[in-house]
């Protein structure tokens, strides 16, 4: 394939939706396609930036080869569209809001995909999450019981620090990608 899969991860609440809608122009200038996902979660829940669908229908999706790549977290199913790789393979980088836990199946599939780790300081996280207001706390705590996994398990990745200004972030995340 040629072109380069950008696979943005971090845990939940470190801003990987804002840091991707705030960097959409550039990104798009750049010639950059993003992934917009499918998301078992409610339409209203899920915004613009990904499909809402039913379980059974992710799962009949899923069964007939809808996705380059789909996982589950946090009582979600998560697909994104196989439509990427004709993107890749004429030559088009795409970034996808990725999972933690599939990382290292995302590489098998893609070897040269570019990981990049998107962080906050614990604190931060705790209140990011409760200000968004998306989940019920037990579903907060279960979020970030889910980050402890991580710690120290991933590697070959690009860290990239969101506890400051989310403008800085996106500044950030396009030096990386223009390397
Ligand atoms: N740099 C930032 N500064 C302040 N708030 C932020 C920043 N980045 C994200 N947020 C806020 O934190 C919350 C979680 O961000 P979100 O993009 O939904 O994270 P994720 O997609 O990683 O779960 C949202 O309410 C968002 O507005
Ligand atoms: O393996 P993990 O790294 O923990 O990731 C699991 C899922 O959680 C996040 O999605 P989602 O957008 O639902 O969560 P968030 O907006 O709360 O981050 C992330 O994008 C993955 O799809």
């Amino acid at each position: 394939m040629k072109g380069r899969l950008i696979y943005l991860i971090g845990p939940s609440g470190s801003g990987k939706d804002s840091v991707l809608d705030a960097a959409r122009e550039a990104l798009a200038e750049r010639g950059i396609r993003i992934a917009r996902r499918v998301i078992t979660r409610s339409a209203e829940a899920v915004g613009e930036s990904a499909e809402a669908v039913s379980h059974d229908e992710f799962d009949r999706l899923e069964r007939d080869g809808a996705f380059a790549m789909s996982w589950r977290a946090n009582e979600l199913a998560y697909g994104i569209p196989i439509q990427i790789d004709q993107w890749l393979a004429a030559g088009e980088d795409v970034l996808v809001n990725g999972s933690r836990g599939y990382l290292e199946q995302a590489r098998q599939r893609y070897p040269d995909l570019l990981a990049v780790l998107l962080s906050v300081r614990p604190e931060v996280l705790r209140q990011r999450l409760l200000k968004r207001n998306r989940e019920t706390p037990e579903q907060i705590e279960a979020r970030l019981a889910r980050n402890a996994r991580f710690e120290d398990s991933l590697d070959e990745l690009f860290l990239l620090d969101n506890s400051g200004d989310l403008h800085e972030s996106v500044s950030k995340l396009l030096r990386l990608i223009d390397r």
